[in-house]
């Protein structure tokens, strides 16, 4: 079975990489997308807006798909064509299918390492750009730089750097050109600020080091951020929800920075310096809170590219809404998205103030359109006073025509308006722990009336099975009559959500529980936190490749329980936010959620996770509708080029599939008709979410066009690109003879790859050496030289029996550990899948190693990678794992386990717990030292974390500062 879904996985990335193909080297006469060339018609519905008409920078093609080894470039055709739905959601299947197939063939030892080690790339990364190695590298150019060099300029040690370096270079993050040389590429470039090292290094002087960040699209802001302060927190999970024992957990965050002010808090100042680990200068402005907090900004300024261009629109059919009514943004910081619905929706006079118009002809439904609805942006008072700044700035016209206000607001306290049409909430549940979310959801409730609808804008978990019970009893019903609750990413034997394409989402919720003890939500999780508080959720969308959705829920009566629990009162449900239940559990629990509240006050007035922090530009506001383009990159050296267009903004990973509502090849059923949706608005105005049967959309290939939302469970062909053809590019397929699997025997003989391609991962490396049973080589006598001399090249005989490389311990190949030789076979291998395009490796280019030979199977370097002459030095063996007895691993894990080789997971960090940061302070140097002197741990003085492991002893032993190194995170 376990072949036959290597098989089918094999078949899903086939079938991607040639829809990847066809859009990229349409056939002529068509845009990328399929379509014939031709203008889209003006109408009324969504699609006609969904994609702007060809713009004279629609890309020429035939385009390849941009290489991994060059500078990401938001300009160049074939980067922006990346977010073409069809490619969106091939991108995502091969994400979801490489990795299940990396995961389900690797040895489930090294799946482990990649995980729990995986704490090693974060780290390396953080160096990365905290010693702004990228920007030395942009200035060095295309050839690179020597690591003596890079460490000249950035004063990281030598040795130490290019151990850093070739570790993300074996993840693809940097590349390893030559050997010891390193230049950026297409992921690495991302980081880049665009500034000047000389510049950076003088504000870093001025102890101004936040300056780095200033106009900059916000990634190197955002991976400083995840690598530093997220990072560090999210190793103290443990210590936070298992050993610590405090009602309610704290966040891992108050744990790891040892303080109980609350991550905003402790980012304006209050509570303990961040900067007091030892060895670090205490006026070293780089780890002080401001520093933090000022990147915190800049971090957050992309978040509204988690939201699909258009979904907005998509969400909620607003034109159901009578004229006139009254949409009440709560929590809705400085109004950005009130902003793009005024535009749309109201009188549009302010839009000529809103800035240049996107170079495509707009017909966003702002045009002729005047709804009369009125805004009321809620928020703490320092944020609107932020928001009213803004919008006098750019619209005043909405301000004084009373078309929007904003208003000072506490949304745990009783909701002033009690007309509101809309109550929308954007990012703001994923906050909030449940019982302040459903408190929230209580004050709208109460205020609601029963025509008033809720809108929350927010990730939408998936859950990574199939959701069979969904309306089903046995689901206990909560997604009963949930229009758009059947939708699933994709069929087996992918995982229901997409595997690792959706990790993104996975990612952020983790990042709410570690500094906010927040979480995102699944379906099932908002529908019944919205019952428990008297909503109904009756619909959510999901805009195409994206993991936001929108949520519409109507009032219905609240829960008795919910009521008393909240301390809502049966009578009334205007009552104070404190529980009044009489007993000790309602007063206790009252205090804990003001405790929670109190805790996170102090984020009201920062951007926090997904806010806007900037009002759209009209450019954007009708971009948006155009779903493709929102927001004018600020890239470094590659963006704001006179006459360049906008860059497309990366889309969220995950795509969902089109709807198809037939039996699966897995042989699932169709499920049921769910019930029509309570919402009963018209069909068919402009905005409605698109549909099967909608009209095609017009051609862009700059504006992506949403497919319709996958209703149901589709079979494997369907997952295929011809399903999204239907929808959204009716190309022609190409003659689309869908290769066998390069595995099975009758598949053509591809080119051959020479046979040093990195076709297995052997045990540890790609590095085998083949050697007679009988000889005495060993690696001990291999040169230590990064590269590898010339007579080692391939001489040996050729791999005749594949059997015979796995037939017994005594007979494994033997494996080195010689990260320089992994590089420069990387290299290689690069160059080879270069060559070999898209092709995915034979049977013949996997080269199992046969019994023993003397000889090398390295081939010669490419002419390219300069050979430096072998220094020959000895050099340990490493033992293949398998090779090595248990006790060894234990005494040696060190020298056993290399670091995470490609084809691994991305960086798992849920297992690093307190390791992490007593490897970062050096602090295990002094344990023992450190230790004497501490009282024993039993019961005279309590350890913080309730008692551990030795680790977690000695993490312990450090927060008492009985331990020399005083390190913090
Ligand atoms: C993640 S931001 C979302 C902002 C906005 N909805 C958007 O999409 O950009 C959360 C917002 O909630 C606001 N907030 C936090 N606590 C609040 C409270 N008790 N009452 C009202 N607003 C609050 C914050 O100030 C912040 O603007």
């Amino acid at each position: 079975m376990s072949l036959a879904v290597l098989r089918s996985l094999h078949a899903i990335l086939a079938d991607a990489i040639d829809d990847i193909q066809r859009v990229y080297t349409p056939e002529k006469g068509q845009t990328p997308n399929g379509h014939d060339r031709e203008e889209p018609v003006a109408g009324g519905d969504a699609a006609s807006y969904a994609s702007p008409p060809p713009s004279p920078s629609t890309p020429r093609v035939p385009l390849d798909f941009p290489l991994l080894d060059a500078p990401y470039d938001p300009n160049d055709p074939a980067e922006q064509l990346t977010t073409h739905p069809v490619v969106v959601g091939a991108i995502n299947r091969i994400v979801a299918a490489a990795g299940q197939m990396a995961t389900t063939v690797q040895a489930p030892f090294y799946s482990l390492c990649d995980a729990s080690m995986g704490y090693n790339l974060p780290s390396c990364l953080r160096l990365l750009e905290a010693s702004h190695t990228v920007e030395i590298l942009r200035e060095a150019g295309p050839q690179g730089l020597h690591v003596d060099l890079i460490s000249q300029r950035n004063g990281v040690d030598s040795a130490k750097l290019a151990h850093i370096l070739r570790l993300l270079a074996t993840h693809h993050f940097i590349r390893e050109r030559s050997p010891n040389v390193f230049t950026i590429n297409r992921i690495s470039s991302l980081v880049d600020s665009g500034k000047s090292f000389e510049e950076i290094k003088k504000w870093e002087s001025q102890g101004r080091p936040e300056m780095k960040y200033h106009d900059t699209n916000g990634v190197s802001a955002f991976v400083g951020m995840c690598t530093d302060e997220l990072f560090k927190s999210s190793a103290y999970l443990t210590e936070a929800y298992l050993l610590a024992g405090t009602e309610p957990p704290r966040p891992p965050f108050e744990h790891a920075f040892r303080t109980d002010a609350g991550f905003f808090a402790w980012l304006e100042g209050q509570g303990p310096s961040a900067s007091y680990c030892s060895g670090i200068a205490d006026d070293d402005t780089r780890t002080t809170t401001k520093f933090r907090l000022e990147r915190f900004g800049t971090a957050m300024s992309g978040t509204g590219s988690w939201e699909a261009p258009g979904a907005v629109f998509n969400g909620f059919n607003w034109r159901a809404l009578a004229p006139g009514s009254i949409i009440v943004d709560v929590g809705g910081g400085i109004g950005s998205t009130s902003m793009l619905l005024a535009n749309a929706f109201s009188h549009s006079s302010a839009s000529t103030s809103l800035g240049p118009s996107p170079p495509f002809s707009p017909r966003g439904p702002n045009e002729n359109e005047d709804l009369g609805f009125k805004f009321v942006i809620q928020d703490r008072e320092v944020v609107v006073a932020m928001g009213e700044k803004a919008w006098r700035a750019k619209c005043p016209e909405f301000l004084d025509s009373g078309t929007a206000r904003f208003q000072v607001h506490d949304f745990f306290t009783p909701q002033p308006i009690k007309n509101a049409a809309v109550f929308f909430l954007r990012v703001i549940l994923h906050d909030w722990p449940d019982a302040q979310a459903r408190h929230i959801l209580l004050r709208l409730r109460e205020a609601a009336t029963p025509d008033t609808k809720l809108v929350l804008a927010d990730f939408v978990l998936p859950l990574a099975c199939v959701d069979a019970d969904e309306g089903e009893p046995a689901g206990n019903g909560v997604l009963e009559g949930v229009d758009g609750a059947e939708s699933m990413l994709a069929p087996a034997p992918l995982l229901a959500n997409l595997g690792k394409a959706s990790a993104n989402a996975y990612w952020m919720d983790l990042t709410m529980q570690v500094t906010f003890s927040a979480q995102e939500r699944t379906l099932r999780e908002t529908t019944t936190l919205a019952l428990s508080a008297g909503w109904k959720v009756v619909k959510v969308t999901h805009a195409p490749g994206s993991l936001f959705g929108h949520i519409v829920a109507v009032p219905v009566p609240i829960p008795v329980q919910c009521r008393a629990r909240a301390g809502i009162g049966s009578a009334s449900l205007n009552v104070p936010s404190i529980p009044s239940t009489a007993d000790e559990e309602g007063i206790r629990r009252g205090k804990v959620e003001l405790a929670v509240i109190e805790r996170a006050s102090s984020r009201c007035g920062t951007p926090t996770f997904g806010s806007r922090t900037d009002l759209p530009t009209m450019y954007e506001a009708r971009a948006r509708f155009g779903g493709g383009v929102a927001k004018r990159s600020r890239l470094p050296g590659l963006v704001g080029r006179p006459g360049a267009g906008p860059p497309p903004i990366p889309s969220t990973r995950p795509s969902i599939l089109k709807q198809s509502a037939v039996i699966t090849s897995t042989g699932t059923p169709p499920l049921k008709r769910k019930k029509p949706s309570p919402l009963s608005f018209p069909t068919g105005g402009r905005l409605s979410s698109p549909s099967p049967a909608s009209p095609k959309p017009p051609a862009s290939p700059r504006v992506p066009q949403p497919p319709p939302p996958m209703k149901r469970r589709m079979s494997l062909a369907q997952l295929r690109s011809p399903s999204q053809e239907d929808a959204m590019s009716p190309a022609p397929p190409l003659p689309r003879q869908i290769p066998p699997s390069p595995m099975s025997p009758q598949h053509p003989v591809p080119p051959p790859i020479p046979p040093r391609s990195l076709a297995r991962r052997a045990s540890h490396a790609h590095l085998t050496i083949r050697h007679s049973p009988t000889s005495s080589f060993s690696s001990a006598a291999l040169p230590s030289s990064p590269s590898l001399p010339s007579q080692y090249s391939q001489q040996g005989p050729k791999s005749s029996n594949p059997a015979h490389g796995s037939t017994s311990s005594s007979h494994r190949p033997q494996t080195l550990s010689r990260p320089a030789s992994l590089a420069q076979l990387y290299q290689s291998a690069n160059a080879t899948s270069h060559r070999a395009s898209s092709s995915i490796p034979s049977r013949q280019s996997i080269e199992v190693p046969p019994r023993a030979s003397p000889s090398l199977s390295y081939s010669p370097c490419t002419p390219a990678t300069p050979v430096r002459p072998p220094t020959p030095r000895l050099a340990p063996r490493r033992a293949s794992l398998a090779q090595l007895p248990p006790p060894s691993l234990r005494k040696h894990s060190g020298s056993v386990m290399g670091p995470p080789i490609n084809g691994g997971s991305g960086a798992g960090i849920g297992g690093a717990i307190s390791m992490v940061s007593l490897l970062e302070r050096g602090a295990a140097l002094n344990f023992g030292a450190a230790a004497e002197g501490l009282p024993q741990e039993d019961g005279e003085s309590e350890p913080p974390f309730g008692g551990a492991g030795s680790v977690l002893a000695a993490a312990a032993r450090i927060e008492r500062g009985g331990v020399s190194c005083q390190g913090s995170p």
